[in-house]
């Protein structure tokens, strides 16, 4: 056994040779570039630092994939003439060729590693054995043989043991650290079904809690990079989650897959420049996802082009003239006709309202006894346009907006709000209100985007931007003369032409960047995680970042919990990918022990939620824990003894409190002044050995022991609360507390 273990790590440690050669020839071209002359010309500097940025992101993949660079190996009929080794295929995170273009190891995403994780004994596919080669940092600790061939089996010492699950069950039972990791060395077949199945329209991964949907997800994202490198690495991908914490839970599994350029972006993080993390109520939530809201928003857009009551009287400079309504919807009825977005289409009306108001002061002067020309003419329009009573009269009857303010407006003015939703309940419009104040929340974001769209670019942007250049060029040259009075070159070299290369610097803007910052951004391919959650505004928005509906939508549709969500995928999806979307679904729990998720399922039906049933790979070894406490007060208290106890089972792994928003600050106080630095809330308690967390936060995460604080009062805090306890008592790997509160009756 050993002798087989050392040829393993021989062979191993020949790639890791092959994998520092080409790292040492990488850096050794990335200095060769840096430190390459290049003339002054700035095109050439350009071109300098893309080679150079190339080079730092080959490097950057070779660095990422060094930890189980390889994890496979299979075993291949021998052709004749083959030497030894050479029927081995090994499988790897990326693929390696030696000097001759040989190839030593083989992408996990190739056609030809297909058969890593698809042979099965009863259909082997050509494939004698497949061993999982388990690696601690760059060493060969395990190896885990499935032997396929009859002849093979026979032969003594061929294989180590005939089993395949080792590899995969010291995955699942190992400790959880707060970040997913890869699953690339134990895929399994119905996974990796859907993993390499086509780019081609929107395909849906139904499955219960655990089956991997999320791993599914980010693992067709990295096949899809490279099978369709060209497409999508000028066109990008976008991975959506329910929140930060979720983001920051998956973030590190698309680079160890030495893929980096594809853009994370939660729920509240969909429009550029805003940042939203919190949530409206329940009912609010459901207004503000629904449909209706398209028809609201462009009545607000349609209500700032407005033709007045009254013909105005305005000066300039000394002449008066008269802006009639009639003039107003003149030009108002030609912006619109010209189907441009509000912001666009507002300066065909300003233009066809000084076109007449020039027209008029012309004629005014004319009648006065003055010549006017051409050139007059332009100058009399000019004239209007500066003057301040045409800007007021004009910006009057078409304002121009962004999205922030139109809707921030839209939901702080309750009489323009009235005006504009005459059939709607007082109760109804009072869902919506919110102080100008307030932060926009995950609901508003598809809000804003839909007020977006509408609007066209804001008009103030690009000469904001002028005068942030204009600044910047004024501090570069200033920075230039102090430097070149320090360097003693005065009259060798100006402060301009250096203050040129300051603003040459190269800027880093690759894909990913531009994308994330541009909402108009069109993704080749989009992933949609926990989907469910997703309401018709939020698909709306997600189906404008990719018309042409390439998506992954993966999710399970019993753990809706967000009020605004569907109860079906048809209902979800058929109004944006007219009845085209493909469904799939994973069938095996990989996370959950069994006797938990048959809990789970039991309460799940108790409050009549449409589970899906997944099958668990393993019993667990520790019972569910119940205690229960007499009063709310005792809550914490208690909450915190059973983290006490937990940790005393075992604590070096991760723990998660889940915990109503009500009883949040109270646990959470308790919980710090009994463990201090170990515990963490929201996002930042995945760095923590402890996390505190709502069953919203709590989603698509998991931890080696779970701690429910009075589950009764997850399912009470919200509409869809049952689902919202079915997400967070499928949460642990290991271990799960219930602290319940169950106040005697009088
Ligand atoms: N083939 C596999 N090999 C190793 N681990 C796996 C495999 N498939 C899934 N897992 C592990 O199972 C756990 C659950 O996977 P994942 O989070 O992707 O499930 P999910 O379906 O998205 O769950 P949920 O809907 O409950 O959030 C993760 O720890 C994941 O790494």
């Amino acid at each position: 056994m050993d002798n087989e273990l050392d040829r393993e790590r021989a062979r191993v440690a020949r790639l890791y040779d092959r994998l520092d050669g080409l790292r040492d020839e990488e850096a050794r071209r990335l200095n060769a570039v840096r430190s390459s002359k290049v003339g002054g010309n700035h095109q050439m500097r350009s071109e300098r630092d893309a080679l150079a940025r190339m080079h730092e992101d080959r490097l950057l993949q070779l660095r990422d994939v060094d930890a189980r660079l390889v994890f496979g190996r299979l075993q291949l009929p021998k052709a004749a003439e083959d030497e030894a080794d050479s029927a081995f295929r090994y499988i790897g995170r990326l693929g390696l060729r030696d000097e001759e273009q040989r190839s030593l190891l083989l992408d996990w995403r190739a056609p030809q590693a297909a058969a890593f994780y698809q042979a099965t004994a009863a259909n082997p596919q050509g494939v004698l054995a497949r061993r999982h080669v388990t690696m601690r940092d760059r060493e060969v600790t395990h190896l885990d043989d499935e032997v396929f061939d009859a002849d093979l089996l026979a032969q003594p010492g061929a294989a180590l043991e005939v089993q395949g699950e080792g590899a995969l069950m010291a995955a699942l039972t190992g400790h959880r650290t707060g970040r997913m990791h890869d699953i690339v060395a134990t895929i399994q077949a119905e996974q990796d079904r859907i993993i390499r199945s086509e780019m081609r329209g929107a395909l849906v991964v139904q499955g219960g809690p655990g089956t991997g949907k999320t791993a599914v997800a980010l693992h067709r994202a990295a096949y899809l990079l490279y099978t369709h490198r060209d497409r999508l690495g000028s066109a990008g991908v976008l991975i959506v989650g329910p929140s930060g914490a979720f983001l920051r839970y998956i973030e590190t599994v698309l680079p160890s897959l030495g893929e980096t350029g594809v853009v994370l972006q939660s729920l509240g993080e969909l429009f550029p420049g805003v940042r939203a993390t919190d949530d409206d109520s329940a009912a609010a939530a459901v207004l503000k996802g629904s449909l209706e809201m398209v028809d609201l928003i462009a009545r607000a857009v349609k209500s700032r082009q407005r033709v007045p009551a009254d013909t105005a009287h305005i000066d300039v400079n000394g002449d008066v003239l008269r802006v009639s309504p009639a003039l107003i919807a003149r030009a108002i009825q030609r912006a619109q006709q010209s189907g441009k977005a509000h912001n666009e289409a507002r300066v065909v009306f300003v233009n066809q309202a000084l076109d007449a108001l020039a027209a008029q002061l012309a004629n005014q002067l004319r009648t006065a006894g003055a010549v006017i020309d051409d050139t007059d003419a332009s100058q009399l329009r000019e004239d209007i346009r500066e003057s301040t009573d045409a800007k007021i009269v004009l910006n009057t009857a078409w304002l121009p907006m962004t999205a922030e303010k139109l809707i921030g407006d839209l939901f702080a003015r309750p009489d323009w709000l009235a005006e504009l939703t005459p059939r709607w309940t007082p109760e109804k419009r009072a869902l919506l209100h919110r102080a100008r104040t307030e932060p926009f929340t995950i609901s508003d974001i598809p809000l804003l985007d839909e007020a977006a769209e509408l609007l066209g670019s804001p008009p103030a942007a690009p000469e904001a931007g002028q005068r942030e250049r204009d600044l910047q060029r004024a501090n570069d040259i200033e920075n230039a003369k102090y430097a070149i009075r320090n360097a003693g070159v005065e009259g060798m070299v100006s402060a301009e032409q250096l203050a040129d290369n300051f603003a040459e610097a190269p800027v880093r803007v690759t894909t990913a960047d531009r994308a994330a910052t541009d909402r108009t951004w069109t993704y080749g391919h989009v992933v949609v995680d926990e989907a469910q959650e997703l309401s018709p505004m939020h698909w709306r928005l997600l189906v404008r970042r990719s018309p042409m509906r390439s998506f992954t939508i993966v999710g399970d549709i019993a753990q809706a919990s967000s009020a605004a969500s569907s109860r079906s995928w048809r209902s979800a999806l058929d109004p944006f990918f007219r009845g085209r979307w493909d469904l799939e679904e994973l069938t095996v729990n990989y996370r959950t022990p069994a006797q938990i998720a048959r809990e789970a399922e039991r309460v799940a039906g108790e409050h009549g939620l449409p589970i899906t049933p997944a099958q668990s790979v393993r019993e667990g070894d520790w019972p569910i824990r119940d205690v229960t406490v007499g009063s709310p007060d005792a809550l914490p208290l208690a909450v915190a003894e059973a983290v006490r106890v937990d940790r005393g089972i075992d604590a070096s792994g991760t723990l998660a409190v889940i915990v109503s928003r009500a009883a949040r600050a109270a646990v959470l106080a308790r919980l710090i002044a009994t463990f201090g630095t170990d515990v963490g809330a929201g996002e930042a308690g995945l760095e923590c050995p402890i996390a505190v967390l709502t069953t919203h936060e709590s989603k698509g995460l998991e931890f080696d022991a779970v701690v429910l604080a009075d589950p009764a009062a997850l399912v009470a805090e919200s509409p869809r609360g049952a689902a919202a306890l079915y997400v967070a008592m499928t949460r642990p790997t290991q271990r799960l507390t219930q602290v319940h509160v169950d106040v005697p009756s009088a």
